[in-house]
């Protein structure tokens, strides 16, 4: 499919899935890339907590499914990534997805009603150093869903959906061990990222 015949054929700057179990380190990396290639960074998790705190009926829906570790309904999550990416269109150089898809389902509507995806980077890491992580991080995050029994749920939300999600996506997905330093992890995704804006 060209730019062209794109569903929202204005989208034309490339567009980036970041995926990972919880904890694996995508928010780590999306504010480097950030930080060198001027991205568009999209968190589907922090939009759904920005839709939570607005205090809105469908926030409060939403918030009782994510203290659950389930999924919210995927169209909630794609009318919140296509709102913000038209927001953002006439300034951004590309958009990073981060957290998204989380099953099959939402992967192909998102091709379908938005646009295709360029690169999709995975970020591999062990149940034992998620878990680590996440711990760790609940120190300060504030988050609701950083607790030990959340985690727990949120893992095996992820083991669940994660291989089929993955097994879509053949040359386009660049499976990363996330199990190193931030700034080796990040060498490599620069392989990845320098030949869309070469
Ligand atoms: N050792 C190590 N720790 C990391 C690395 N990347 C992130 N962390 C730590 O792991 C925790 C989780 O990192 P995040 O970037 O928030 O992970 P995430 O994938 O966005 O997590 P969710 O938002 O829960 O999906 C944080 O406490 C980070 O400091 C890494 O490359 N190495
Ligand atoms: O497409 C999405 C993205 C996120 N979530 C929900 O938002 C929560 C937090 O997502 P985030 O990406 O911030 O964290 P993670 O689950 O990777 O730790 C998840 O547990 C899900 O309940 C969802 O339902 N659909
Ligand atoms: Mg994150």
């Amino acid at each position: 499919m060209t730019p062209d015949d794109a569903p929202t054929p204005e989208i034309k700057v490339p567009i980036i899935w970041i995926l990972g179990g919880p904890g694996s380190g995508k928010g780590t990396q999306c504010e480097k890339i950030v930080a060198k290639y001027g991205f568009t960074h999209l968190s589907s998790g922090d939009l759904l907590r920005n839709e939570v705190s607005s205090g809105s009926p469908r926030g409060k829906e939403l918030s009782a499914i994510m203290e659950r570790g389930e999924l919210v309904p995927l169209e909630v999550v794609l009318d919140l990534l296509k709102e913000a990416m038209l927001k953002n269109l006439s300034t951004s150089k590309g958009f990073l997805i981060d957290g998204y898809p989380r099953e099959k389902e939402q992967g192909i509507l998102f091709e379908q009603k938005i646009a295709p995806v360029k690169v999709v980077l995975f970020f591999d890491a062990s149940e034992k150093t998620l878990v680590e992580r996440l711990l760790g991080r609940a120190k300060t995050s504030g988050r609701v869903d950083d607790n030990e029994e959340t985690i727990k749920k949120r893992l095996h939300t992820f083991n669940t959906h994660n291989d089929q999600v993955v097994q879509q996506y053949t040359e386009k997905l660049k499976r990363i061990n996330a199990e190193r330093t931030t700034d080796e992890i990040f060498a490599e995704v620069q392989t990845y990222l320098d030949p869309l804006v070469a």
